[in-house]
C-alpha cells in the first residue's frame, strides 16, 4: 500500500498516530511550579465578571470587578455576555470539523514565513527548539471568505457553514469587544463622556481590529512531557478565549510562583489583558502569562479572538492613565514594531515590555518583575528553550 502523502511530508507530525511523546515534543521544566485549582473558592479563584449586571445603571459594580481583575490578575472569566450558548456550540462544532480535515488539505494552507494567517504552529513556536502538542489556524474575520479558501479551495458545504458560523460569531464578538473596551476605560477612571469624547479613546474604539486563532490540542499519550501552548503573554489589547469543556488553560501567578488552572465554565469566555493594553494603561492593567496543557484522553479545542490596534497606529500610555506629576512609563509603539521587539526579547531572554519602557519613568514606577500586582509576572521558561532565529 502506498504511504499517504502527508505521512511522507516531514513537516506534518501525525498526533493521532503517536503512541509516545518523542524527544522533539518533550519539554523540560514543565513542572517547576505547582498547579492550583482556579475554580475552587479562595485567593486563587479566577475572578469572574458577570456582564448581566452591566445593563443596569449604575454599572459601578461591574466596572469595579473589571478594575480589580485587570489590575490584580490581567485575566478574568466573563459571563452574562449575551453571546448565545447555541452559537458557541456551533462555533466549536465547525472548528472540530476544520481540524478533522485531511493533513494534505491543512498543509496546503500552511502559514508561510512572515504570514499573518495560515495553518500550523502559532508564530511564537519559531522561538523554541521543541514542538508543541497542537495545531492552529489563524485568520482575519474581516477577510474570512478569502482566507478560508486556503483550507477549502473548492468551497463546498463545510466551507460555507464554517464561514457563516464564524461571521455570525464575529458580529457578536466585535460588539462585545466594544462593550468591554468601554468597561476597561471606565475601570481606568474615565467617565462616560471621556470614553466617547476624548480623541485618543474614541480612535481606539473606532479602529480596533480582530484576529482569530483556533487551537487544536490532540489527546496525548504522555501529557506530563508535552505542552499544548508555551507560556506567553498575548501581544495585543485584549483577547477573548473560548475553551471547550476540556480545561487546559493556566494563568501564571507570582509570589509564590504557581500556575492557576482556569476552570472550564460552560458559555464563559476567559479575557486576557495583552501587552499593548499594558502599555496603553501605563502598566495599571497588566498582561498575563498563560499556557495550555494537554490531556491524555480528550482532544481540546480553543479559540482566541484577539483585539488590537491597526498596524500603523502608535500605542502609548493614555494621558488619563498616567498619575499626575509622573511621565509615561512606556514609549509609543505600533503592533508590528512591538512584535519586532518581542522577537528580539525572545532571542536574548529579555522582557519585551521592559525593552519599550522609558528608563526614568520605569525607575519611578518600579517596573520590576518583582513589583507585585502591577508587573507582568514571568515564569522561568526561557533559558533552556530558546533558539536563536
Ligand atoms: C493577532 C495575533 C496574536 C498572535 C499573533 C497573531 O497575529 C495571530 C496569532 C496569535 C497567537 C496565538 C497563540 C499565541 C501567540 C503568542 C502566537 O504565537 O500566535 C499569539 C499571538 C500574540 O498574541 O502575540
Ligand atoms: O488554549 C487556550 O486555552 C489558550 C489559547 C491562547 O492562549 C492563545 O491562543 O493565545
Ligand atoms: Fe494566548
Amino acid at each position: 500500500m502506498p504511504t499517504p502523502s502527508h505521512l511522507a511530508n516531514p513537516r506534518y507530525f501525525d498526533f493521532r498516530a503517536a503512541r509516545r511523546v518523542p524527544e522533539t515534543h518533550a519539554w523540560p521544566g514543565l513542572h517547576d511550579h505547582p498547579v492550583v485549582d482556579g475554580g475552587a473558592p479562595g485567593p486563587d479563584a479566577v475572578p469572574v465578571v458577570d456582564l448581566a449586571g452591566a445593563a443596569d445603571e449604575p454599572r459601578a459594580a461591574v466596572v469595579a470587578q473589571v478594575a480589580r481583575a485587570a489590575e490584580q490578575w490581567g485575566a478574568f472569566l466573563l459571563t452574562g455576555h449575551g453571546v448565545p450558548a447555541e452559537l458557541l456550540a456551533r462555533v466549536e462544532d465547525r472548528i472540530a470539523t476544520m481540524f478533522a480535515l485531511p493533513a494534505d488539505d491543512k498543509m496546503r494552507a500552511v502559514r508561510g514565513p512572515g504570514d499573518a494567517c495560515g495553518y500550523g504552529s502559532p508564530p511564537i513556536s519559531s522561538f523554541f527548539s521543541k514542538c508543541m502538542w497542537s495545531e492552529g489556524y489563524t485568520f482575519s474575520p474581516a477577510n474570512l471568505r478569502a482566507d478560508l479558501r486556503k483550507l477549502w479551495p473548492k468551497a463546498g458545504d463545510d466551507y460555507t457553514s464554517f464561514c457563516d458560523v464564524m461571521e455570525e460569531f464575529h458580529k457578536h464578538m466585535r460588539a462585545l469587544a466594544d462593550k468591554l473596551l468601554e468597561l476597561f476605560l471606565m475601570a481606568l477612571g474615565l467617565t462616560d463622556e471621556q470614553v466617547g469624547g476624548v480623541e485618543a479613546e474614541r480612535r481606539i474604539a473606532e479602529t480596533m481590529t480582530a484576529t482569530m486563532h483556533l487551537n487544536w490540542y490532540p489527546r496525548c499519550p504522555d501529557p506530563r512531557r508535552a505542552l499544548g501552548l508555551i507560556a506567553h503573554t498575548d501581544s495585543g489589547f485584549f483577547t477573548f478565549v473560548l475553551q471547550s469543556l476540556v480545561p487546559g488553560l493556566q494563568l501564571f501567578r507570582h509570589a509564590p510562583d504557581r500556575w492557576v488552572a482556569v476552570p472550564a465554565v460552560p458559555g464563559a469566555f476567559v479575557v486576557n489583558v495583552g501587552d499593548l493594553f499594558h502599555i496603553l494603561t501605563n502598566g495599571r492593567f497588566h498582561s498575563v502569562y498563560h499556557r495550555a496543557v494537554v490531556n491524555r484522553d480528550l482532544d481540546r479545542i480553543s479559540l482566541g479572538y484577539f483585539l488590537g490596534p491597526p498596524p500603523h497606529a502608535k500605542v502609548a500610555p493614555l494621558r488619563e492613565a498616567v498619575p499626575p506629576g509622573r511621565t509615561p512609563a512606556y514609549r509609543a509603539v505600533t503592533w508590528p514594531e512591538y512584535m519586532g521587539v518581542r522577537k528580539k526579547a525572545f532571542t536574548t531572554g529579555a522582557s519585551a515590555l521592559k525593552m519599550v519602557a522609558l528608563a526614568a519613568a520605569a525607575a519611578a514606577a518600579d517596573l520590576d518583575d518583582d513589583a507585585g500586582a502591577g508587573a507582568a509576572a514571568e515564569p522561568v521558561v526561557h533559558q533552556q528553550l530558546l533558539v536563536s532565529s
